[in-house]
């Protein structure tokens, strides 16, 4: 006779994880992809259809961690300061470029390169190890893994620089910016600014240090070419052609990625890229799309001066402001607006708690409080969108809300149907 009591849950735990993982197999061996490995050669690849079980996978692997962890022990684990600091050595000294890729190096030739003693080299990169950045093959010497070779000569130690250097001591000094400025919407009311010991906010600092400001956004650049940020998710995923000879607006618009990318698929469209004038100092548009793609230096909480667009587009553009300044960068557009015209909000869709999986949920739950710490910022949900739009003016109607698999960021359709 089968028992009717429940198997313990680590023992649930264990079965779910072999069965998710069993089937993901299934799929890379069908597929001729090797599964995942620490070796500095693999390149990581999860193709889409294996998203489901690799949920499974990773919150019941960490479900089962924790489990087995004594409750003390569970928060210095996920504490993880001394993770960052190990991090921001090895973005700081380039420790990742030392080591030639299949070589090894011992810590005493590392420590040679660096300010570091070879003790503290070892202290450091042994950290770092536990996290799976480098490998010791033999006693003394290092080597890479898949995760320190990514930042062998590569943007990605600019984007863990950023990180460490920047928004570490900012997440640091957020408690002490809350206690001083309650509630806050300023952005120079920050753990960042306290951090900088100077009212300076993020912008403002990315404004006056050009060394900064490349460091940002080379790492911008290496985080945002993910294939979760690809910019075929605003392409694909909504019915440009439909709109026919059209004139889209793209706000904060960078140095115009997004509007290349159109204009180059949809022929009909043309588009203006607006940002702030030091960006578009030097840009220039590809020859071939003529005035289809045109930029225009602009502050987005000046009245918009391009009057009767078609769509108007923001995309990461309101996720580093609070409340009160999207409400003013929304509200620069109303001067602008014809009845029918779209305002597109492209943004990270913040989830109900508990309504995706939870590794996921916790990295954007990061993410928010990365736009706090650094700008009084945030990451909004659908309803947060439609509230902040409404409060700009009732006309605002949500058309559509488009979540393409495999986006890390979401599509939000409001459409102006006129003076109210
Ligand atoms: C997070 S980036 C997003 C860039 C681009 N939309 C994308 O999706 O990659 C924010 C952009 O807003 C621009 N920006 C910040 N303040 C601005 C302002 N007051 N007026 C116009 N653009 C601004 C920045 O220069 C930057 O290009």
């Amino acid at each position: 006779m089968a028992s009717n009591i429940p198997l313990p849950r680590i023992v649930q735990l264990a079965n779910t994880i072999s069965e998710a993982v069993t089937k993901m197999q299934a799929v890379l061996s069908a597929k001729g992809i090797p599964p995942p490995s620490f070796d500095e050669e693999h390149e990581f690849n999860l193709p889409l259809e294996t998203t489901h079980d690799h949920n499974i996978v990773l919150d019941a692997t960490a479900e089962l961690h924790d489990l087995m962890l004594e409750p003390l022990n569970l928060m210095y684990q996920h504490g993880g300061h001394n993770n960052s600091l190990c991090l921001q050595a090895i973005a700081e000294f380039k420790i990742a470029d030392l080591i030639p890729s299949g070589g090894q190096v011992s810590f005493g030739e590392i420590a040679n390169q660096t300010p570091l003693t070879e003790q503290m080299t070892a202290r450091l990169l042994r950290h770092a190890m536990t996290m799976r950045v480098f490998r010791e093959p033999v006693p003394g010497m290092v080597a890479h893994t898949a995760a320190s070779k990514a930042l062998h000569h590569s943007a990605a130690s600019d984007w863990l620089q950023a990180g460490t250097t920047e928004m570490w001591p900012a997440a640091t000094k957020t408690v002490g910016a809350l206690k001083e400025w309650p509630a806050s919407q300023e952005p120079d009311q920050t753990g960042y600014v306290l951090s900088n010991k100077s009212s300076a906010t993020l912008y403002d600092v990315l404004a006056q240090d050009a060394k900064k400001a490349e460091l940002f956004a080379k790492g911008m650049a290496v985080f945002s070419a993910r294939p979760q940020f690809s910019l075929s998710y605003i392409t694909d995923h909504y019915d440009w052609a439909s709109l026919g000879q059209a004139h889209l607006v793209d706000l904060g618009g960078s140095l115009g990625h997004v509007s290349i990318a159109l204009a180059t698929k949809f022929p009909n469209l043309s588009t203006i890229v607006q940002d702030m004038e030091s960006v578009l100092e030097n840009v220039t548009a590809p020859k071939q799309l003529g005035d289809r793609c045109r930029f225009m230096a602009h502050d987005f909480f000046a009245p918009q001066p391009v009057k009767g667009a078609d769509v108007y587009f923001l995309r990461w553009i309101l996720h580093n402001w609070s409340d009160k300044y999207c409400i003013l960068i929304l509200r620069a557009l109303l001067p602008a607006l014809r009845p029918g015209a779209r305002v597109i909000i492209q943004e990270i869709l913040m989830p109900e708690p508990g309504a995706i999986a939870m590794w996921k949920e916790k990295s954007l739950r990061s993410d928010d409080l990365s736009m706090a710490a650094a700008f009084n910022a945030q990451e909004r949900t659908v309803a947060d969108f439609s509230s902040l739009v409404k409060q700009v003016d009732v006309g605002f109607e949500l058309r559509d809300v488009i979540e393409p698999p495999g986006s890390a960021l979401g599509m939000l359709e409001f459409v102006w149907r006129g003076p109210t």
